[in-house]
């Protein structure tokens, strides 16, 4: 074998499930959610939250509406027991919330874990060991019977110890940990064992959960597992089926939602994926994938960029942009095609109908995202897109054959310098190229007798002084143009014109854009003034300057 050689390895496992049922259900309302982002997050961490992190983040976890939430290991280490401690003695867990601690069946472990949670009014104390062949081989050395044996051993420590503390309104977990690599009829066998000593009924039922310690096998792979434990494992009604997905093949999320149409209840994960190698299951891609399908997933997610920075500065990882739903740049669009179809769609959106934008799977704005973000500009980016900029930073709403023309300046510009084009460069782009009242030839001033057929006496300045020119024609700009063509002795002709109030009020600036064919040239102008009329000349004598500096140019 080379170095990198696929013989290495082995298919996963493979489920022979010819009835399955979960490929033609769909979700319909969102799961119990679980946080572990204070233990199996934490686990993952190369220095471990300290107390300060671990109440910022858990106040956070609270504030999204997590009803339940793993807090850690308290037999494991003191900041862990610690952490416990302090919530139960400064009484901080919420009534409509319980807490869940992990544990291995290990009664010294066992003791001290109730220890930590002595004086909770509710708490779910999950008990875990692994179950899969490779673990039952290397690291317990035992065969499936003495597996089993640990797992119930476990489990009446478990019960002894809450036995001995009635006050408390206690939940029993059991994770067969590895069972996505253990074989499908021994993990139902393992947690019968488990619940025989529970004895969990409807009205106080235990947890199962069903991890994906480690992702071995495609989602579809899962689902068939979970359906299978779902369809044989007895009190199928007196537990709460749960799922703990891991992203090793990157499909932590895919293995949770096929997992929910198998009959999962209950998905335990993290904010943002935090956890063990690639991470757990993102809670929020999860929650954000239902929302967008239109399910309340029954978490706060109105403000993401909160969750970010908690989530940041309590584990000290960042988040990559692209992050689903609330990455930076997710909901930004950089290339042209996307960009024009973005628009149109923004353009003919109301609020009262359900959210259908290209590109967009939801409103940014749910979020607490502008459209700001939504289309940036660079090399890569067409006339829709500059065009979005300028309506919505700049309120100018150009004309088709404008935005052909600005957006190819705009490119060349952005190829020559490299990068994003930001809304003022573009802006200014505009200005100096179509707007600015430039050289050669300025309006000084005009006089128009509009007695049906329009006369007008313009007077512009010039670079041999000031010209005094007098035209006619249907409209102020056709005589303007009449005149121009008399005076310079060349003909002009207007292609198109538009205009539009920048703001709102009685003092609002307009703007005229206009196209003219000037010899064989096809030429576009703007000019931004408080009169109408003045903004259309000036558009038109903008164009006109444009049009002669080109001629100048290519003589
Ligand atoms: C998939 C998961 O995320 S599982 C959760 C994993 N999280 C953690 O491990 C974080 C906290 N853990 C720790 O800090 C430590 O492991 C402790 C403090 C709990 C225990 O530490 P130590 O006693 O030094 O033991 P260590 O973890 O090396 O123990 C392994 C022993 O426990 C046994 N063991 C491991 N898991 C379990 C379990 N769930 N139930 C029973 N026994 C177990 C192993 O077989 C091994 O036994 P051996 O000593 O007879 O070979
Ligand atoms: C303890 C268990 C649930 C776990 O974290 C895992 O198997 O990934
Ligand atoms: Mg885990």
């Amino acid at each position: 074998m080379t170095r990198f050689d696929s013989r290495k390895y082995r298919r996963g496992p493979v489920m022979d499930l010819p009835e399955r049922r979960w490929p033609s259900r769909i979700v319909e309302q969102a799961p119990i959610w679980a946080s572990v982002d204070l233990r199996d997050g934490n686990q993952a961490l190369l220095e471990p939250m300290g107390v300060a992190q671990k109440r910022r983040l858990w106040a956070l976890l609270v504030k999204m509406g997590f009803k339940e939430i793993e807090i850690g290991f308290p037999a494991a280490s003191q900041p862990d027991f610690d952490f416990v401690r302090w919530l139960i003695e400064e009484d901080k867990i919420p009534e409509d919330v319980t807490v869940q601690v992990l544990v291995q069946a290990r009664e010294d472990l066992i003791r001290r874990t109730f220890d930590a949670l002595d004086g909770a009014k509710r708490a779910i104390v999950h008990l875990y060991n692994s179950t899969s062949p490779i673990q039952r081989d290397w690291v317990f050395r035992q065969d499936r019977t003495g597996v089993t044996a640990i797992a119930r051993q476990g489990a009446e420590w478990v019960l002894r110890e809450a036995q001995r503390r009635p006050a408390t309104r206690w939940t029993f977990q059991y994770s067969p940990e590895s069972f996505t690599a253990t074989e499908p009829d021994y993990a139902v066998e393992v947690c019968e064992a488990v619940l025989d000593v529970w004895k969990p009924t409807q009205q106080r039922p235990c947890i199962v959960n069903l991890p994906a310690t480690v992702e071995v096998a495609s989602p579809n792979v899962f689902a068939d597992q979970v359906e299978y434990f779902a369809t044989h494992i007895s009190r199928r009604d007196a537990i709460v089926l749960s799922v703990h997905t891991h992203n090793d093949r990157g499909g932590a999320a895919a293995a949770a939602e096929l997992a929910l149409l198998a009959g999962a209840d209950r998905v335990e994960g993290t904010l943002l994926g935090n956890g063990e190698r690639t991470g757990n299951l993102d809670i929020v891609t999860l929650a954000m994938n239902l929302y967008s399908q239109g399910i309340d997933p029954g978490l706060d997610l109105s403000d993401p960029d909160e969750i970010v920075r908690v989530v940041e500065e309590c584990t000290g990882t960042a988040l990559h942009p692209r992050h689903p739903w609330v990455g930076e740049l997710v909901y930004t669009a950089f290339s042209g095609s996307h960009q024009d179809a973005i628009r149109k769609c923004l353009m003919r959106q109301s609020n009262e109908e359900p959210w259908q934008v290209a590109y967009l799977p939801i409103d940014p704005r749910d979020l607490g995202r502008s459209y700001q973000a939504v289309i940036r500009v660079n090399s890569q980016s067409g006339k829709g897109g500059v065009a979005f900029v300028m309506e919505r930073d700049f309120g100018l709403t150009l004309p088709r054959w404008m935005q052909v023309d600005l957006a190819r300046l705009v490119q060349a510009q952005s190829e020559r310098r490299g990068g994003e084009m930001d809304a003022a460069s573009i802006h200014r782009i505009f200005m100096e190229q179509f707007v600015v009242d430039r050289t050669p030839v300025r309006l000084l001033g005009y006089r128009l007798d509009r007695n049906g057929h329009d006369v007008i006496e313009a007077r512009v300045a010039g670079p041999d002084g000031e010209h005094r020119l007098r035209g006619e024609g249907e409209g102020a700009m056709a005589a303007f143009v009449d005149a121009w063509s008399r005076w310079s002795g060349q003909p002009v002709r207007i292609l198109d014109y538009q205009e539009h109030a920048i703001g709102e009020g009685t003092d609002a600036e307009a703007i005229a854009y206009v196209q003219l064919e000037l010899g064989s040239q096809r030429i576009a102008g703007a000019a931004i003034d408080r009169d109408t009329v003045a903004a259309s000349l000036g558009a038109v004598l903008s164009a006109l300057n444009r049009g002669e500096a080109r001629q100048a140019r290519a003589a």
